[in-house]
C-alpha cells in the first residue's frame, strides 16, 4: 500500500463556512452534531430516542421509505454525511450512532451484534417504521447483518459496505501480509485486549485514525482535518475506546451466533473496495438467496468518504 504525502490546502473558493463549533481538541474546534446536521441539504435534524434503556443518538432527514445508515469503527454517523443529501432526495434517512458510538450511550455490555441489532429494532419501531431498508459499513455492516438475520420480516434490502458479519475464518486472518495484499488488521488483535488500548488511546485517536486514512485514501484531503477532528473527538475518552473495542471483543459471540442463522431472503448488495472485493465475493453468497456484491475500485475501505457519489448512485439504484 503506498502510502501519499499528505496535500495541506487551505479552505478553497466556495468552502462552505464551519458550522458553529462545541467542544474543542487539540487542532481544531469540533461542531456539535445539531450544527453538523444542519450543515448538510436536505433538512436533516439531530435527535435522539431512548430504547430499552439505551440513549441513542441519530441524525435524520430527507422525504421517502425509510434508510437507516449505521456506521463503524473509529467512526460517527458523519462517516456517512457525503452521500446523505442525495439519498435523502428519495428517502427518510437515519443515520445513527451505534451502541457504543458518537451520541449514543456507552453501556458496560451489549456489544454482541445481535444485542446492538435489537437496539436497532427498539429505533425502528420508535420512529413508527415496521420494515426499513439499511445500509452497514464497517462494524455497522456487522450490526445491520445481525438485524436482517434476527428481523427478516424487518428488513426490506440489505447493503454492506465493505465488511461481512465476523465468521470462523477470521480466527485464520493473517498478522503478516503479502507486499502489496493490502494491511494486516492489526487492530482485531490489539482491540481484544482490555486496559491497555484505553492507557495508550485516550486523547490520541488521531493518530490512529490519520494511520488508517493513510493506509486507505487515495486523497488524504477526502476526509479533512475537521472530520478527522470529528471522530478523533467521538473517540478520544477511555469510555469510547472501551466501547469500540467491546465492538471486537463481542466477535467471539457474533461467530456463534452467525452459525444459527438460516440465509438471508431479502436482496442482500454488497460493495467492496480493493482489497476487500475478492472476501466479500467469497463469503456473502452463502448467506443469502439474493445476493450481489460490486467493487468500488477507486476505494480501500471507507467508500462513503472515499468514492461517495458511487455509494449514493449504488444504494439509490438498489432500494429503488
Ligand atoms: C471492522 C473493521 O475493522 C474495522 C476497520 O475500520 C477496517 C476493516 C477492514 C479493513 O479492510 C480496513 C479497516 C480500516 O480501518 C482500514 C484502513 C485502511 C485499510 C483497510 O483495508 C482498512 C474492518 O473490517
Amino acid at each position: 500500500m503506498t502510502r501519499n504525502s499528505r496535500k495541506t490546502t487551505a479552505p478553497g473558493p466556495g468552502a462552505t463556512t464551519p458550522p458553529a463549533a462545541t467542544g474543542t481538541t487539540a487542532a481544531t474546534t469540533v461542531p456539535s452534531d445539531e450544527a453538523l446536521a444542519r450543515s448538510l441539504p436536505g433538512g436533516f435534524t439531530s435527535e435522539y430516542a431512548t430504547v430499552n434503556g439505551l440513549r441513542m443518538h441519530y441524525v435524520t432527514g430527507g422525504h421517502g421509505d425509510p434508510l437507516f445508515l449505521l456506521p463503524g469503527w473509529p467512526q460517527t454517523w458523519w462517516a456517512f454525511h457525503k452521500i446523505m443529501p442525495d439519498l435523502a432526495r428519495h428517502h427518510r434517512v437515519v443515520a445513527v450512532d451505534i451502541r457504543g458510538q458518537g451520541g449514543t450511550d456507552m453501556p458496560e455490555g451489549g456489544y454482541d451484534k445481535k444485542t446492538m441489532a435489537s437496539d436497532l429494532l427498539g429505533l425502528v419501531h420508535t420512529l413508527g417504521y415496521r420494515q426499513v431498508n439499511l445500509t452497514g459499513h464497517d462494524i455497522g455492516a456487522m450490526v445491520a447483518y445481525s438485524f436482517a438475520a434476527n428481523y427478516p420480516e424487518a428488513t426490506r434490502k440489505l447493503a454492506l459496505l465493505d465488511t461481512p458479519p465476523a465468521d470462523a475464518s477470521d480466527y485464520d486472518r493473517p498478522l503478516l501480509m503479502r507486499p502489496n495484499r493490502g494491511v494486516a488488521l492489526w487492530w482485531w488483535a490489539f482491540n481484544q485486549l482490555h486496559e491497555l488500548p484505553e492507557q495508550l488511546l485516550a486523547g490520541r485517536m488521531r493518530h490512529l485514525l490519520d494511520w488508517l486514512f493513510a493506509h486507505s485514501l487515495a486523497d488524504q484531503d477526502l476526509v479533512t482535518e475537521q472530520d478527522r477532528e470529528i471522530y478523533a473527538h467521538a473517540h478520544n475518552t477511555p469510555e469510547a475506546i472501551r466501547s469500540g473495542t467491546a465492538w471486537y471483543q463481542a466477535f467471539h459471540q457474533d461467530i456463534e451466533d452467525l452459525a444459527k442463522y438460516p440465509p438471508l431472503t431479502m436482496p442482500l448488495l454488497g460493495i467492496a473496495g480493493t482489497y476487500t472485493y475478492d472476501e466479500l465475493q467469497r463469503k456473502l453468497p452463502p448467506l443469502g438467496t439474493d445476493v450481489r456484491v460490486q467493487q468500488a475500485s477507486g476505494s480501500v475501505h471507507f467508500l462513503p468518504e472515499e468514492e461517495p457519489e458511487l455509494i449514493s448512485e449504488a444504494l439509490l439504484e438498489f432500494f429503488a
